[in-house]
């Protein structure tokens, strides 16, 4: 799969050497504060572009308490999963992304993604009753060796942050984006009694994307399911059979929209970036 090769795009497969390469420049660039921050500049899909990346949307935000789905709430004058599906569009290690919705939300998808210039889509599908139903049904309409999976309400991530992720999947065949926690965790028992506090050091908060060889990926879900196994995030499912999958450390800020109080602070942080106006559209 490493070799070279042609993509629907005519885009060339980076060899291992490649992405060492890869490797070396993104974490010299980060670590010198030079990250590359999605530049319009650069060229929709590079030569060598090898992703596919999943965004599952097909929730219903019942936390959020809406009646319209958090995903097509306003954000900065945009439904919020546009901002996210902006992000890949703009990376160039992106080929094609492959967007997961409610069965009653593939058309308006569709039109969502030609009315923003979202080339990349390649696919709208309809989603499952879980998360990780929905994962794999999109993981069926991705094409790339290397898929990443990326959950919809997540408009805050970073590319920076992503070309992490994508340097740690090239060592290790599969990783996420995660951050410490900054809280002491406490494991609590039915009757509110703290029953033991695990050490912080090892404790990660664990958001998307996640990335992988599409390959791997594809195989473990298809034994999940066989299991009737259900994980809360594509790691657990890879985990389970035994395949290490390394942590790239996230941004704190990469927060997930789950409840009211989180829209208003992703609009703040996104004004602080300079994306959108505070005049709020209409939903999605
Ligand atoms: N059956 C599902 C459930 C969730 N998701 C997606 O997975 C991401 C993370 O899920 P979460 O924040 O829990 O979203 P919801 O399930 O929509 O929220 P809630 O649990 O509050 O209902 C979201 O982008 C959501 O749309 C999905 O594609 N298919
Ligand atoms: C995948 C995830 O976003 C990682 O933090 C999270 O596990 C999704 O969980 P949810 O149960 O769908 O909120």
């Amino acid at each position: 799969m490493e070799a070279d090769g042609s993509g629907p795009q005519g885009s060339r497969l980076l060899n291992t050497a490649e992405k060492l390469v890869y490797d070396k420049n993104i974490l010299s660039r980060s670590e010198a504060g030079l990250g590359m921050k999605g530049s319009m500049a650069e060229p929709a899909v590079a030569d060598g572009a090898e992703w596919s990346a999943v965004i599952v949307a097909a929730g219903r935000g019942t936390r959020m308490g809406t009646a319209e789905s958090k995903q097509y709430l306003p954000l900065r004058g945009k439904p919020v999963l546009v901002h996210t599906l902006a992000i890949f569009e703009r990376m160039r290690e992106i080929r094609d992304v492959v967007l997961v919705t409610g069965v009653e939300d593939v058309e308006r998808c569709r039109r969502l993604a030609a009315e923003h210039g979202l080339r990349k889509v390649a696919a709208v599908v309809p989603g499952g009753g879980e998360r990780q139903h929905s994962v794999r049904l999109g993981l069926a309409a991705a094409s790339s060796p290397w898929v990443m999976v990326h959950d919809g309400v997540r408009p805050l991530v970073t590319p920076e942050s992503v070309r992490r992720c994508i340097a740690a999947a090239y060592r290790h065949g599969a990783a996420v984006l995660a951050v410490p926690v900054k809280d002491t965790i406490k494991k609590v028992d039915a009757a509110g009694i703290i029953e033991s506090t695990p050490d912080r050091r090892s404790l990660w908060a664990i958001q998307t994307p996640q990335a992988f060889r599409r390959e791997l990926l594809e195989a473990c879900h298809g034994r999940a399911e066989g299991e009737g196994f259900i994980g809360t995030d594509d790691a657990m499912v890879v985990e389970r059979y035994g395949h290490p999958v390394a942590v790239a450390e996230g941004d704190y800020t990469n927060i997930k929209i789950t409840t009211p109080d989180d829209l208003p602070y992703a609009a703040f942080l996104l004004s602080g970036r300079g994306v959108g106006h505070a005049r709020s559209g209409g939903p999605g």
